[in-house]
């Protein structure tokens, strides 16, 4: 993890080192480019100063030349610096003043060069009249200025150009001498027509205080530009460092982020398998339905249970797994627990996919899945063979185990629930005492197996002088109980009472040999007898001992003075 993050920052170290780079390196070209234009821009002022200086010389020169071609030349004293000018050729070009001064005249060139001697003396400026076709030797052009007279021929307007000349930096300036009326007095001859180039006036300056302005110009020029260009690169610098703190917090508190979703996506996962493992591997069937009883998901146990796959029931009604066993009511209830508690359970009757029927025992309990539209959660477990238990269980604790008879536990119940008919509706009813006489001499003649078939034969024999609503019980050993209800009159009691023992005094054919009892029985009427159970089956003792007294075979209706009662 730490090495993943040291690569990460080495990335974003060279990124940002990359990035620095290319700042400085865009401030560098750009400002470049505009100190470039910037340097052109005051050289192109120095020389356009130079220019002005040049013309401005060019013209006066132009316009004293005019002047004194207007004048057809000017008179001047004849000193050692001004000899007459042999290139001059003039009628009058020599003449003495009335008081005897010599006098003589000074054409436009010779004025110019006189006063090009002058400027260059006081100001080191050169004014050099020149011609491709000079008519004084000392008038022929030099390259430069042969080259600019050249270009006038072609049309150029000026020449201006930034020469060295003996190591020191110079401006020269040029413009063409044109025809005029007054040039033509004297070079008509020559073949000119008033406009053409007769010539030209170079002006040679020294430029070196124009190039020292310019050239602290350009110094000051690039140091603001450098100090512009390092301001901007230093502020981009500045904000990228800012940035990339930025960039690198919210990396961080990305990959918090980061972990901590892993880590609750991890728990949730984890959270996810466990609940998915409780689902998948439950014993009892899970199946989640939604708010119209259909069935959405189910798990292992619930195909276990039914046979049915997922997609066999998913999307079906729930009521695809009833075995039509239970009513609409019992629908209805279940319908109205979930309604009002949210909650229903208890045994239900549903179909395998199979066919077979089976009870399970199911709970349903309104609940709210995120995520899902199940509106209710089922679970079932299949109770069939804890039903069968419970119910052979319950047969066992309430039957004789040999006859299969009802045992004087259920008999006790069942004289209880008519108690109760009798206190409701006031239906009489009868119990009686049966023992078998001479029982023990079967035991003891066939065998405990012999006794044993004789019992269930004779419990048989009693049922069949029974309805269907009457009861026949062994109470233990030899003992049999009977209850009667619904009875009509005492005469039908002692009715069946009298076929009971015609029953049990026939014969028993046993697979051990014939064999031969007889039954002693003893009657009690609810309510004539009493109506407490008690009560009753004490009676129905005493009125069973008192037909044993009797000499057996034979049956007795309980009486407060039970010896008197009829004999069989
Ligand atoms: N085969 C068999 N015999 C039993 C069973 N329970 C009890 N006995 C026997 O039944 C006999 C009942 O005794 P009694 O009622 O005194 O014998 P009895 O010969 O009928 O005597 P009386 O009623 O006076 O005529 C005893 O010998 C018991 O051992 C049983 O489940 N099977």
């Amino acid at each position: 993890m730490s090495r993943k993050r040291d690569t990460r920052l080495t990335v974003d170290d060279a990124r940002h080192r990359r990035s620095v780079i290319l700042v400085y390196l865009v401030s560098a070209l750009l400002f470049g480019a505009l100190l470039w234009v910037e340097l052109a821009r005051i050289d192109r002022a120095s020389m356009a100063a130079a220019r002005e200086r040049g013309a401005a010389l060019f013209r006066l020169i132009e316009i004293t030349r005019d002047w004194n071609a207007r004048h057809d030349g000017v008179y001047v004293p004849v000193t050692p610096d001004t000899r007459p000018n042999p290139h001059l050729s003039h009628p009058r070009r020599d003449i003495v003043t009335v008081d005897g001064r010599a006098l003589t005249m000074v054409n436009p060139a010779f004025m110019t060069r006189q006063i090009s001697e002058l400027a260059e003396r006081a100001e080191g400026v050169r004014l050099h009249i020149t011609s491709l076709r000079p008519i004084r030797p000392g008038n022929d052009p030099d390259p430069w200025e042969t080259a600019s007279l050249t270009a006038f021929e072609r049309g150029a307007p000026e020449v201006m150009s930034l020469l060295r000349e003996d190591g020191r930096p110079i401006h020269r300036y040029m413009a063409p001498l044109r025809m005029t009326e007054p040039c033509l007095q004297c070079h008509d001859r020559y073949g000119y027509k008033l406009g053409d180039i007769r010539g030209g006036i170079s002006v040679t300056m020294p430029a070196e205080s124009l190039l020292v302005l310019r050239d602290a110009q350009r110094v000051r020029t690039g140091g603001l530009f450098l100090a512009a260009a390092l301001l901007a690169a230093g502020l981009i610098h500045y904000m990228l460092i800012v940035n990339r703190r930025h960039v690198r917090a919210i990396a961080r508190m990305n990959a918090d982020q980061e972990k901590l979703i892993a880590r609750r996506t991890g728990e949730l996962a984890a959270s996810e398998a466990r609940y998915r493992a409780i689902f998948d591997s439950t014993a009892e069937g899970i199946m989640l339905l939604d708010a119209e009883a259909r069935i959405h998901h189910i798990n292992p146990a619930f195909t276990a249970i039914t046979g049915y796959q997922a997609g066999e029931v998913q999307g079906h009604g729930v009521e695809m797994l009833g075995a039509g066993r239970h009513g609409q009511g019992f629908f209805d209830d279940i319908r109205r627990a979930l309604l009002g508690t949210g909650y229903w359970q208890g045994e239900i009757w549903n179909r395998r996919k199979s066919g077979d029927a089976y009870v399970q025992w199911m709970s349903i309990t309104r609940a709210s899945l995120p995520g899902e539209e199940s509106a209710y959660v089922a679970t079932l477990t299949d109770i069939t063979q804890r039903k069968e238990v419970e119910q052979r269980m319950h047969f066992r604790a309430n039957h004789d185990a040999l006859t299969m008879l009802p045992n004087r536990a259920l008999f006790a119940d069942r004289l209880d629930a008519a108690i109760a008919a009798w206190h409701r509706h006031q239906r009489p009813f009868a119990v009686l005492f049966i023992d078998l006489d001479h029982f023990k001499a079967v035991n003891d003649r066939l065998g405990h197996p012999a006794g044993d078939a004789l019992l269930v034969e004779a419990g048989a024999r009693i049922a069949s002088c029974l309805r269907e609503s009457d009861t026949v019980a062994r109470f233990g050993g030899d003992e049999f109980a009977v209850l009667l209800t619904e009875i009509e009159a005492r005469a039908a009691v002692e009715d069946i009472a009298q076929r009971i023992c015609v029953k049990l005094a026939a014969g028993f054919e046993l697979p051990q040999g014939e064999a031969q009892v007889a039954a002693s029985i003893g009657v009690a009427i609810a309510p004539e007898h009493g109506t407490d159970a008690e009560l009753l089956q004490q009676h129905a003792d005493e009125a069973l001992y008192a037909a044993k007294r009797a000499g057996r075979n034979g049956w007795r209706v309980y009486a407060q003075d039970i010896d008197g009662g009829t004999p069989v």
